[in-house]
């Protein structure tokens, strides 16, 4: 398995602001690049966070890259991943559409009746008690062919899933804007690292927009 996590940020490392609304870091040529990386891509995740606040499709735009999907024998769309402990995921969410197959991921807290309301929509995955054990969960993606991940966020998910090793490489879309607010979502939430933070190592700078894309490989992956 690789898991990539991709991410646009702002020039103070915030993925929205203190509202959690969606906020269009990116731009043109970014999304074109996430939409590449999503095309190229056996699954894209997310937090329910990010289902909530958000609402994404999480399907390839450009129908050429559906296309040449097709052409590799692959399904046209890449599938669609929410971690999602307790089954918050609105059953009316895009990411339940038939646009493409979603798993969501869930723990055993979550209730009967939050399965019943999900099972016709999605795959169901349940691993851990409270919250979803992303090392078990990613591996039951595994066995379904996900090898290849894209991960779109948000912060609690992505330090989460550094924590568990998951991750072989990030992404990072650093855009012209100032966000601030201690309590907006940055790259990595969650508790944090204390010590053994994690390594990376710089593979590519490259000017995009009026931003920079920065690709870093996790070292010891
Ligand atoms: N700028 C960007 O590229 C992106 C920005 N965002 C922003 O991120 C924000 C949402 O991020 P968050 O609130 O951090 O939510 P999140 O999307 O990271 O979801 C976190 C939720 O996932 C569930 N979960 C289950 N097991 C978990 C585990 N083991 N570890 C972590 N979470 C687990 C929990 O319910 C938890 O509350 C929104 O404001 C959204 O707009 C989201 C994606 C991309
Ligand atoms: N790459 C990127 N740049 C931004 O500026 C963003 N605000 C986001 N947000 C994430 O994009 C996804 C939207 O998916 P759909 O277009 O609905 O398919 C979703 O993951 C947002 O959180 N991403």
């Amino acid at each position: 398995m690789h898991v990539v996590v991709n991410a646009a940020a702002s020039a103070d490392g915030k993925l929205s602001s203190r509202r959690r609304e969606q906020i269009a870091i990116s731009g043109e040529a970014d999304f074109e690049r996430v939409d590449r990386l999503r095309a190229d891509s056996d699954a894209v995740v997310v937090g329910v966070g990010t289902v909530l606040a958000d609402d994404p499709h999480l399907t390839v735009k450009d129908e050429s890259l559906c296309e040449d999907r097709l052409e590799r024998g692959e399904s046209k769309q890449p599938a669609r991943v929410v971690v999602d402990s307790r089954g918050r995921t609105p059953t009316d969410a895009a990411v339940l559409d038939d646009a493409a197959a979603t798993y969501v991921c869930l723990s055993e807290a979550a209730s009967v009746d939050a399965r019943l309301a999900l099972t016709d929509r999605a795959e169901l995955v349940t691993a851990g008690d409270e919250r979803v054990d992303l090392l078990r969960a990613f591996a039951a993606l595994e066995e379904q062919g996900l090898e290849r991940l894209m991960v779109e966020g948000g912060g609690e998910l992505i330090f989460s899933l550094f924590e568990a090793g998951l991750v072989d490489e990030l992404r990072t879309f650093v855009g012209p804007t100032v966000i601030g607010g201690r309590d907006a979502p940055t790259l990595a939430d969650g508790e944090g690292f204390v010590e053994a933070f994690p390594s990376l190592s710089l593979e590519e700078v490259a000017r995009l927009d009026d931003g920079a894309l920065l690709i870093w490989r996790v070292e010891g992956r």
